[in-house]
């Protein structure tokens, strides 16, 4: 058994405007305030929403324990860097995690390994919490994942290893192909290669907790949650009352 919460990362990609992201926090508020499990402190919340809504989300969050973190952020902490947004200002806003190396990021927007490594190594210069995406891009072995997946966190550690930089990174296991898909993977392949990143961080000495994400909804937790240490969600918390069943799912570990 394990005392430690289960986490609940929401990141909303770029799919809300606005007026939806700020009713989807004040709904959410509502629910999280007077649910059971964020009252025992069962639950790790975070919602990454789009940059220009960090602010009035935290406000809303105020006086929950949900925290607010971005999708992204820049390697350098400031200079000449257009359109960018760095590590320091997030921190100075108040957030308290880094998404890095979304699949999407690095399909749509040229993230490489190296990018991705600097990116770590500013989270945690800055106090951030890296949401360190990894996942393998074709369906395979659970093992053909794993392995992957390892591959591509030693790589992501290297800058900050080199900087000498330490802090606690969430690893979000999000397997390529089941991104934006109809259903997630199933729960007894996320669980094997959650039990096989686990040995494999132990192995090389890291320290990581892992949450799955990839079309993750209601249902899902309740299913993995001896393995992963929670859920990466997209989609199917668009709905304020979905995100409010999940928590439903949240056991005593
Ligand atoms: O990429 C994800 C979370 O960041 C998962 O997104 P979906 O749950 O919408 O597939």
């Amino acid at each position: 058994m394990n005392a430690a919460p289960i986490i609940l990362g929401m990141s909303l990609k770029m799919y809300f405007g606005q007026r939806r992201t700020l009713d989807w926090c004040r709904e959410v508020a509502s629910a999280i305030a007077r649910h059971p499990a964020v009252l025992e402190g069962r639950v790790e919340l975070f919602l990454l929403p789009s940059f220009p809504l960090i602010a009035p989300a935290q406000e809303i969050f105020s006086t929950t324990p949900m925290r607010i973190g971005a999708q992204d952020l820049h390697w350098e902490d400031q200079g000449a860097f257009t359109g960018e947004v760095s590590g320091a200002l997030l921190a100075e806003m108040g957030a308290r995690y880094a998404e890095i190396g979304h699949a999407e990021r690095r399909r749509l927007f040229g993230e490489t390994d190296e990018t991705v490594a600097l990116k770590t190594a500013a989270a945690l210069r800055n106090g951030l919490t890296p949401v360190l995406c990894v996942g393998e891009t074709h369906q395979g072995s659970a093992e053909q994942a794993a392995q992957a997946c390892l591959a591509q966190l030693e790589s992501a550690l290297t800058e900050a290893q080199r900087q000498g930089l330490h802090g606690e990174v969430i690893l979000a296991y999000e397997p390529v192909w089941a991104i934006g898909a109809a259903e997630s993977a199933t729960p007894a392949f996320i669980a094997e290669v959650c039990d096989l990143l686990r040995t494999g961080l132990s192995n090389a000495g890291h320290r990581a907790r892992i949450i799955y994400g990839g079309s993750a909804g209601p249902g899902l937790l309740s299913r993995i949650q001896d393995s992963a240490d929670g859920l990466f969600l997209g989609r199917f918390a668009h709905d304020p009352r979905a995100f409010a069943s999940i928590l439903d799912e949240v056991q005593l570990r």
